[in-house]
């Protein structure tokens, strides 16, 4: 018998050898993307030319928008192998368009092993799913699931009404959120989640945060997932994300073992064309899209109208002009539903653009590579090399004074101006959805939400900044701070009557917790917004 023992001079030689050997790499590495890259030429800060750390440190600190923003002053070049760009020129090149396919980063949101519709990048397999997962969302779709989007509206109205007596602040971006998931547990699934009225589930919300700011640094940033660096930066809050992950699949096994027809949902389009995975729930291809789901439906439309609280309750021009004509245009608060009256609100619509423009809800570049059938591709004038990421960040497009002026002033009426030549100039830099075949697939439902949650609420309360401290929340210097938490104070409107059949349902909390809570909480939202309204006191106005 022998017993083995490290020998510790050879193992402070192979140390000093595979220190030497890293180094030597790491000195080649650095040459070749400072020198020798084909993309060498293009300007970067120094450290995004030699690594992806430069952009998935700024993910990872939630201001990647506001940093390539900045650096867009002076920059192209934003990693090894990325180029932003910041011209509506640009933006229909890079997305509006065959010659260039979403990048592999994409492939790092994969939850199951298997894409959904968002992370596939083969382009036919992408054109069938993408028709599958639309029927849920066409036009007909969302008329036969209005009814249920304005069930759960209602209850948001009726929450705030309990609040507004008193007059206390709301957390508004709290609120939103809150309806946002109740409103995509109808809609995917058929189950209701209650968040709104019960607490039992709000732990989804952090924990889908976390899922979302994840992904969105390993995308910046793929050696963070790779060597499971995330541990290191502390940027996983696992117990979030595993409860959240187990009521997902509580909610898709309990919509399996309904008929498939049960509900107007996702589910009853998607369930006879998603192979079914024969190892359970996670595996499958419908929890692939539930996972995207989610976050893309739930979380995007409300970040866009909590935002638009916190823009109306600091502009009380804007304010003033929409409770005019949405007050003008519905003389009853039952009338406000889905339909020309709605959409003819100019001026509602021209809000939420701005509010879409100003903090859009996905704020970063979405990265995109030349499609791999060698057909070369032109971005705004510069061939692109193959293996290139290209992209353009809405966040800083959209405050790009060549296309807006006083970006970072909200002003709807830019929307209303008669000079045609303006508005397209607008509209070619405006892209709060993408655009082209990767465009958002859920732009109406949207509007309509936002439209619907909107008017009803401006239509009923009156609301304000929250007074005190809470009333600074989210204010920051825009363009550099990243003003992403928003309370109001909403009071409700004065003398408008209580529609009679309305009964409130008692909320089980509607507590306000302290400050530095929400602070925390809203923290972890920052990655995915920019602007989102915080605590409101409301005031009926009927
Ligand atoms: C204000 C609200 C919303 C915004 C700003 C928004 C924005 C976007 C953006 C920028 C993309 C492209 C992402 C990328 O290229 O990486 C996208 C994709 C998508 N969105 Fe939305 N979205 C919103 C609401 C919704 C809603 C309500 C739904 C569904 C009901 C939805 C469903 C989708 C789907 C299915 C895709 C994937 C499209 C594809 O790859 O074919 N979105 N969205």
């Amino acid at each position: 018998m022998y017993a083995v023992r490290a020998n510790p001079d050879a193992m402070a030689i192979a140390a000093k050898y595979t220190a030497a050997i890293f180094l030597f790499w790491f000195f080649v590495l650095t040459t070749y993307r400072l020198f020798f890259h084909p993309l060498r030429n293009y300007p970067g800060p120094l450290f995004a030319k030699i690594s992806d750390a430069y952009a998935g440190f700024f993910a990872v600190k939630m201001s990647l928008h506001l940093t390539t923003y900045s650096d867009l002053k002076k920059y192209v070049r934003h990693g090894p192998n990325k180029l932003v760009f910041n011209s509506a020129t640009a933006l229909r090149d890079i997305y509006n368009t065959e010659k260039t396919n979403k990048s592999r980063t994409y492939l790092l949101t994969i939850a199951s092993g298997k894409p959904s519709v968002f992370s596939m990048l083969d382009k036919r397999n992408h054109r069938v799913r993408r028709k599958i997962m639309a029927q849920a969302v066409n036009d007909k779709a969302i008329r036969a699931f209005e009814p249920t989007m304005t069930e759960q509206i209602e209850i948001f109205i009726q929450q705030l009404l309990l609040s507004s007596r008193d007059s206390e602040p709301v957390n508004v971006t709290e609120r939103c959120k809150w309806l946002g998931m109740d409103i995509v547990g109808h809609l995917a699934f058929g189950y209701a989640l209650n968040l709104q009225t019960d607490p039992t589930n709000r732990f989804m919300i952090p924990g889908l945060a976390v899922s979302t700011y994840q992904f969105n640094s390993f995308m910046q940033w793929p050696l963070l997932k790779t060597l499971g660096l995330r541990h290191l930066l502390g940027i996983t809050s696992t117990k979030d994300r595993l409860k959240y992950a187990k009521v997902l699949y509580h909610i898709i096994g309990n919509r399996l073992s309904e008929p498939v027809h049960a509900h107007n949902d996702l589910y009853s389009f998607v369930a006879d064309h998603l192979e079914n995975a024969t190892d359970g729930i996670q595996t499958s291809e419908l929890w692939s899209e539930a996972v995207f789901f989610f976050p893309a439906a739930g979380d995007t439309t409300t970040t866009a109208i909590s935002a638009l609280f916190f823009y109306l309750s600091r502009n009380p021009t804007a304010y003033k002009k929409l409770a005019k004509e949405i007050r003008g245009t519905f003389r009853q608060y039952e009338h406000i539903r889905g339909g020309q009256q709605l959409t003819g609100c100019r001026y509602l619509r021209a809000c939420i653009d701005e509010t879409l423009r100003i903090s859009p809800p996905a704020s970063g570049s979405l990265w995109r590579e030349p499609y791999n059938d060698g057909a070369p591709v032109v971005i705004d004038g510069h061939v692109i090399p193959p293996g290139t990421q290209v992209g353009v960040s809405a966040y800083a497009l959209h405050h790009n004074e060549e296309y807006f002026t006083k970006p970072f002033d909200f002003d709807p009426d830019r929307w209303l101006v008669q000079d045609e030549a303006a508005l397209n100039l607008m509209h070619s830099a405006f892209a709060p959805f993408s655009l082209g075949p990767r465009g958002c697939a859920g732009k109406s439902m949207a509007y309509l939400e936002a439209g619907l949650v909107m008017a009803k609420t401006i239509w009923l309360f009156d609301f304000e900044i929250a007074p005190g401290k809470l009333g600074t929340v989210g204010e920051g210097v825009p363009g550099r701070d990243t003003t992403d938490l928003t309370w109001s104070s909403i009071y409700v409107p004065v003398g408008r009557p209580t529609p009679p059949e309305w009964t409130y349902r008692e909320c089980d909390e509607i507590s306000h917790r302290s400050l530095s809570r929400h602070i925390k909480q809203d923290h972890s939202l920052r990655n995915r917004q920019v602007v989102v309204t915080p605590m409101m006191v409301l005031e009926r106005v009927v």
